[in-house]
């Protein structure tokens, strides 16, 4: 019988060009990228649970209490004390150690670049399942092969998510724009008239 009742039809025509789970929860973590630092680099990683909540976003960035104009952002420095990556945490940890959950098992972590092995024990130890990733540009470097070797073993899936277009833009003035207004089939426009009824 259900099979035979034909969908639901509204009256309203809703926008089609929303954006999608994935392309959000990815975009949020690259929105959290822009807070980082470091010069070079910038990542930011988005944790997300099975309702589609997001419960932990982070970016790379010093310690607390370490002031980030003070410790290093090089990375070619001679002096070995005085490179970034010996102080940094990665947007990975970071996501995960500010979860506002009591934890994140059977999470997604949607990250910007491939976790490192160090940030691939931490998505282990959390209950972290799977990770969407946007690049693997650093697939050959030991660190890289070392993180999936853990996470094959641990039963962590992985995949890179090819978002449906390259850029996405935010326009904070677009809020202003009254052309919905102008069109005559607008919802602004459809409310307009009932009102006056
Ligand atoms: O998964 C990661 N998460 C993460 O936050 N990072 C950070 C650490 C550093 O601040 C920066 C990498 O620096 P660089 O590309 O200059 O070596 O990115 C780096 C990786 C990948 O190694
Ligand atoms: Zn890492």
């Amino acid at each position: 019988m259900g099979d035979r009742t034909p969908p639901l039809r509204s009256g309203s025509s809703k926008r089609e060009d929303y954006i999608g789970w994935n392309d959000y929860f990815m975009a949020t973590a690259f929105l959290a990228a822009k807070r980082s630092k470091d010069p070079v680099t910038q990542v930011g990683a988005c944790i997300v649970n099975d309702d589609k909540r997001i419960v932990g976003i982070g970016y790379n960035g010093m310690p607390t209490g370490c002031n980030d104009d003070i410790f290093p952002w090089k990375k070619d420095n001679n002096n070995i004390l005085e490179n970034k990556h010996l102080y940094v945490c990665h947007a990975e940890m970071n996501a995960i150690l500010n979860k506002n959950t009591s934890d994140v098992k059977n999470c997604t972590i949607y990250v910007a670049l491939f976790p490192c092995n160090e940030c691939a024990k931490f998505i282990i130890q959390s209950g972290i399942k799977e990770i969407i990733y946007m690049s693997d540009k650093h697939a050959h470097k030991v660190t890289t092969i070392a993180s999936k070797k853990m996470l094959d073993a641990a039963g962590v899936r992985y995949w890179q998510y090819i978002p449906k277009s390259e850029k996405l833009v935010i326009d904070f003035t677009k809020i202003n724009w009254n052309d919905m207004s102008q069109l005559p089939t607008s919802p602004m426009k459809n409310l307009e008239l009932s009102d006056n009824e």
